[in-house]
């Protein structure tokens, strides 16, 4: 029996701003990085295998605190981060081979980015609702077909976090490996809408905590056998 636990990074400067992030850099704020801890202490009993991120910093700072804050317990494995998306970096740590036992692989990918905001990016989430109205932002945030000016809609980031759930994640899964990964709002949205067999209609009404994980069990066929919230 494998475990996913997924995570959405801590809060971020701009989760506390209220400002559109999409692709936007921002990373944890000191709240964040507490969240990222208590999640870290949440999973602890699990012993990650692997691990997967977004190549964005908020993600890959909760990802380090989580194993580094929360795991050692479980083995003496170290954390390492694979810049997957970056062919000449493989290389690089096929050199150590011989230490890949000892490793814990997080694999840093861009398909688990957050939604691309577009045009929205940096602006207020509240001051956008009074100038273009309320439904309208919600429609945006939270539709799975409207895509934000200039963005991608959830089906759109759907369209690379899923293939990439498939051909990545879930291979390790079908081993029994135990499997942390750490994303965004929507990015995983779009995997749990997947993972859940969401409607079109549910989609709207999926919102996830910063810094709280889900875990599943899931058996060799793949099928899920149990969901929890942390
Ligand atoms: O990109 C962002 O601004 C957040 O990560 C998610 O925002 P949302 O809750 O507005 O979709």
């Amino acid at each position: 029996m494998a475990t996913l636990i997924l995570v959405r990074h801590g809060q971020s400067t701009w989760n506390a701003a209220n400002r559109f992030s999409g692709w936007v850099d921002v990373p944890l704020n000191r709240v964040g990085r507490q969240e990222a801890m208590q999640a870290a202490k949440k999973i602890s009993s699990y012993c990650i295998d692997v691990c997967f991120t977004s190549k964005l910093v908020r993600a890959i700072e909760t990802t380090a605190i989580c194993l580094t804050e929360g795991t050692g317990a479980c083995h003496d494995k170290s954390p390492v981060f694979k810049h997957d998306f970056d062919d000449s970096d493989w290389h690089g740590w096929d050199k150590y081979e011989g230490y890949i036992e000892q490793e814990i692989p997080i694999f840093i990918n861009p398909a688990l980015d957050e939604r691309y905001y577009g045009d929205l990016q940096g602006f207020n989430k509240a001051k956008m609702a009074e100038k273009v109205g309320k439904h309208i932002v919600h429609q945006w945030r939270r539709s799975l077909d409207t895509r934000p000016p200039g963005g991608e809609s959830l089906k759109d980031t759907a369209a690379r976090t899923i293939p990439f759930f498939q051909n990545r994640i879930l291979t390790h899964l079908k081993n029994g490996d135990n499997v942390l990964v750490s994303a965004h709002g929507n990015s995983l949205r779009s995997i749990l809408m997947h993972l859940d067999h969401l409607s079109p209609e549910e989609v709207p009404h999926l919102e996830l905590a910063t810094g709280i994980p889900i875990v599943y069990k899931i058996d060799a066929e793949a099928n899920i056998t149990n969901k929890v919230i942390l």
